[in-house]
């Protein structure tokens, strides 16, 4: 099984995919980080030289490998945007099962002001982009999940929790007609 992790930038996929992968014994795996290894320089400078189709393109082909085969075991977090092509919300929901990690724009903002490496929010204006983007993409994540927790306030290890339980309960759930 692959556990996809999707959100807003800053609502704890990298953070809480990791660990969750850890917790389980499952391979990890940040789809941002296989892009920068494949374009070989930074997510950040890659859209400032060839603007964000082009790097929407190489998303896209990256979570199509990501998530191909039908026997994958592992934890993806995704990037912020990946919602944003049909295809790639059609491949999350068909090859995975999608976890919406849902925090307000608020929440998000008091984590990230110092952080300097997300470009879609290096604009005057950071709140007001993340709520746009909120706006924007909210029916999308909501739309390829299969579940959605709240991750603005609670801790690291509180959602990891309710993750794995939620993972339990929908893994008994599907066998529950297997008789053999
Ligand atoms: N539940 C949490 N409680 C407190 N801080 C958190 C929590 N989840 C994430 N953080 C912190 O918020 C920041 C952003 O988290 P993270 O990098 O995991 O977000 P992301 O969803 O992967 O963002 P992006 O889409 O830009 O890759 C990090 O500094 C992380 O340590
Ligand atoms: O929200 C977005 O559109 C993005 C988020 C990051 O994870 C990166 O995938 C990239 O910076 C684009
Ligand atoms: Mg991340």
């Amino acid at each position: 099984m692959i556990v996809s992790l999707v959100g807003l930038p800053g609502s704890g996929k990298t953070t809480i995919g990791r660990q969750l992968a850890r917790r389980l014994g499952w391979p990890f795996v940040d789809s941002d980080h296989v892009i920068e290894q494949r374009i070989g320089c930074s997510i950040r400078e890659y859209f400032a030289r060839n603007g964000e189709s082009a790097f929407r393109d190489i998303e896209e082909q990256v979570i199509d490998e990501l998530t191909a085969g039908s026997d994958g075991v592992g934890v993806l977090a995704t990037g912020g945007g990946v919602v944003l092509r049909p295809a790639n919300r059609q491949r999350l929901r068909e090859r995975s099962r999608v976890f919406y990690l849902h925090s307000t724009p608020e929440d998000i903002f008091r984590r990230l002001r110092h952080d300097a490496s997300r470009p879609l929010l290096q604009g005057d204006d950071p709140l007001e982009r993340l709520r746009q983007l909120q706006e924007e993409r909210d029916p999308l994540y909501a739309e390829v999940a299969h579940f959605t927790f709240e991750t603005g306030r609670p801790t690291v290890n509180i959602l990891l929790g309710k993750i794995l339980m939620q993972l339990e309960l929908s893994d008994s759930g599907s066998h529950k007609f297997d008789t053999s």
